[in-house]
């Protein structure tokens, strides 16, 4: 594991975020014990924000970690703006927003985050990567995963967000119409034979970093792994593999 800890996997640990999915505070700091001298980034998402809330947020903090908060906040522009201004109060990195509550809704984001004394990254939700084109279908959407993915994108990046979450499917379209700085946050990340759960649209870490992602999401694969420890430091090789090809 030192070699792990060493500055060759530098770039590496800063394209991660290990996802805290879990149901306390306790469980949180456990595994943030364990796998921080590894990384140092970390989602709180739905389930344990709604468990633990921001003083969980600010216990990460207080430990130096960088914070990806998942709230994906999707509502009328006034009260995203409200919720944002609240949110960045606080030093965390990154923050999202489903890209699909309209550009009105994304630019009032942009303005809400602009005017607080931090200003997190901000990205926009694209396509859930739990959804197929068939789901996509059954909800009258009407297009295909890649083009609904490539048009939020373009609304995201219009409305001047920092960035889009997306699958490691649609990367290559991104690639090829946003500008290289804009990010491009990828869950539904596995390692081949790992368990897929209830993601559809993945794919491996080396794979997503050389088709464009600029950080990664890592879930259950770590976190409901035997040895989280050695399984996070599987995908991290992964990712570094990935970095020399990118
Ligand atoms: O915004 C996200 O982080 C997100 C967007 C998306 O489209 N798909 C997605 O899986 N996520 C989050 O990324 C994590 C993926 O977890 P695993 O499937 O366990 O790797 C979860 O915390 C999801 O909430």
């Amino acid at each position: 594991m030192q070699e792990l800890a060493s500055h060759a996997y530098d770039e590496a640990r800063r394209r991660i975020y290990v996802a805290l999915d879990v149901d306390s505070e306790a469980r949180a700091l456990d595994f943030v014990d364990r796998l921080s001298p590894i990384v140092d980034g970390y989602k709180v998402g739905l389930e344990l924000f709604h468990r633990a809330g921001m003083r969980l947020v600010e216990s990460l903090l207080k430990l130096n970690l960088r914070v990806f908060l998942d709230v994906k906040l999707h509502d009328i522009p006034n009260t995203v703006a409200g919720a944002l201004r609240a949110i960045a109060q606080y030093p965390i990195e990154m923050v999202n927003v489903h890209a699909s509550g309209g550009l009105k809704m994304l630019a009032s984001a942009r303005e809400a985050v602009d005017g607080s004394p931090h200003r997190p990254l901000l990205v926009g939700v694209t396509v859930l990567t739990s959804l197929t084109d068939a789901d996509l279908e059954g909800m009258g959407v009407g297009t295909t995963s890649s083009a609904w993915v490539r048009r939020l994108a373009q609304m995201a990046e219009q409305a001047g967000l920092d960035g889009v979450v997306c699958s490691a499917q649609e990367l290559d379209i991104l690639r090829e119409m946003v500008t290289p700085s804009f990010e491009r946050v990828v869950p539904g990340i596995r390692l081949a034979g790992d368990r897929v759960h209830d993601q559809a649209r993945v794919m491996s870490p080396d794979a997503a970093i050389r088709h464009g992602a600029t950080r990664l999401v890592l879930g259950r694969a770590v976190t409901e792994a035997d040895d989280p420890v050695a399984a996070l430091a599987r995908y991290l090789r992964s990712v570094r593999e990935g970095l020399t090809h990118e």
